[in-house]
């Protein structure tokens, strides 16, 4: 058993408070991306999972074991877990090989099931010709590498992963997210893996926190991120999603809403207990809007999103128009134009909207509506 039981965690170096009561119940097993711009906390919480920090409150349990509480610390050795960091933590006077058999050594391994190991994990991050130098005459690409090499021959029964990508070049990484993804479907190890790029969060992850301050926002699985976002600040990370203003939100029933949204009648998904409103926040992303017409004299009588185009960028399969819009035309929206039609900068357009989420009204939600909706990360 390797589930981890986070909760309601606090950490604060002097009167800094970094974590603020993060929970986080990660079955055994499960692929986890913690997901946040930098210096919200990620690298805190991982420390404080691998026992490299203390905590200041909540408790921690590795497969049902208490690791960490206020007065109860289990030292990262014997956690039996797995840590790549940014910064390799490679030892400067070993080889390639041997930074990777390190670890086996010390968990009494024989030298020849080490040294076939070794070998193996090495051919997996391709680095088998380079096993005998030593990390100084390696480039930055391929030190990450060999940390991930001792990761996967460590076999531990949760491995926790601090940007791992984050200095790979494209190719790099696109091949290494494979790996991950390999390794983890043979090893069954719980996977916890900090990024702040939502890309690699969405593509590898079971279920995705997205942190903000030292919280979590929402922890769920990538589609339902995307989906139904729990509130304002997530809505805007995710996926190019854009945060509007609705009003007069009448539920219908079945998880369906009618709104008033930029002048015009819609239909949205909402939360099934949610009730009438006045007005409130809707979740949309590009792929929500579509073109209903690029002729400007068709827009008031077709009776949809009347918007001027300010920018036409080629995409390969589809144009990617930003428009202003709405009566005003004063609401930023971005929208993905599949190929062969094309709208070009100054076009007059009307849009009309597929879908939209009416973001639950929360405690958090309403603290969280001052932050400006397009934050990215
Ligand atoms: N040992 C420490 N002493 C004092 N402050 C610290 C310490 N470690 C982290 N911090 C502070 O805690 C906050 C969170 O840092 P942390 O490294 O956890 O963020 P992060 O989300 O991992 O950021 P990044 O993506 O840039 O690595 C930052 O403001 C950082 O300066």
């Amino acid at each position: 058993m390797s589930d981890i039981r986070i909760d309601a965690i606090d950490k604060s170096f002097g009167d800094t408070a970094v974590l603020r009561e993060v929970s986080l119940h990660i079955a055994s097993g499960e692929f986890v991306a913690i997901l946040g711009p930098s210096g919200c906390g990620k690298t805190t919480l991982l420390r404080c999972l691998a026992g490299f920090e203390t905590l200041d409150g909540g408790r921690i349990e590795i497969g049902g074991e208490l690791v960490s509480a206020p007065r109860h610390h289990v030292p990262p050795e014997r956690r039996n877990i797995g840590v790549v960091f940014q910064n390799y933590a490679l030892w400067p006077h070993m080889s390639v090989a041997q930074n990777v058999a390190y670890g086996l050594k010390v968990a009494g391994l024989a030298k020849k099931q080490r040294a076939e190991r070794v070998a193996r994990v090495l051919e997996v991050v391709e680095l088998g010709a380079l096993a005998d130098r030593r990390p100084a005459d390696l480039s930055g690409g391929q030190r990450q590498r060999v940390a991930l090499a001792r990761c996967l021959a460590m076999e531990s029964r949760a491995v926790l992963l601090d940007e791992p990508l984050a200095n790979l070049d494209v190719h790099l990484r696109g091949a290494l997210e494979e790996e991950f993804a390999a390794f983890h479907k043979r090893s069954g190890a719980t996977m916890f893996y900090i990024t702040h790029d939502q890309s690699e969060a969405l593509a590898l992850a079971d279920r995705v926190a997205v942190m903000d301050k030292g919280r979590i926002l929402q922890f769920d699985r990538p589609e339902a991120l995307f989906a139904r976002p729990a509130n304002e600040t997530v809505a805007g990370f995710i996926g190019e999603g854009r945060v509007l203003e609705a009003e007069d939100i009448r539920p219908l029933g079945n998880g369906r809403a009618a709104a008033s949204l930029l002048g015009q009648k819609v239909e949205l998904r909402c939360a099934p207990g949610e009730g009438p409103r006045s007005r409130a926040s809707i979740s949309i992303h590009p792929g929500d809007l579509h073109l209903v017409s690029d002729d400007a004299t068709a827009n008031a009588d077709a009776g949809g999103i009347a918007a001027n185009v300010t920018r036409a960028t080629y995409r390969g399969a589809y144009l990617r128009a930003d428009v202003m819009a709405g009566p005003q035309g004063s609401v930023p929206l971005s929208i993905n134009i599949p190929a062969p039609a094309s709208v070009s900068q100054g076009q007059r357009v009307t849009l009309s909207l597929r879908d939209g989420w009416v973001i639950p009204q929360t405690v958090h939600s309403a603290a969280a509506s001052s932050l400006p909706s397009s934050a990215c990360l």
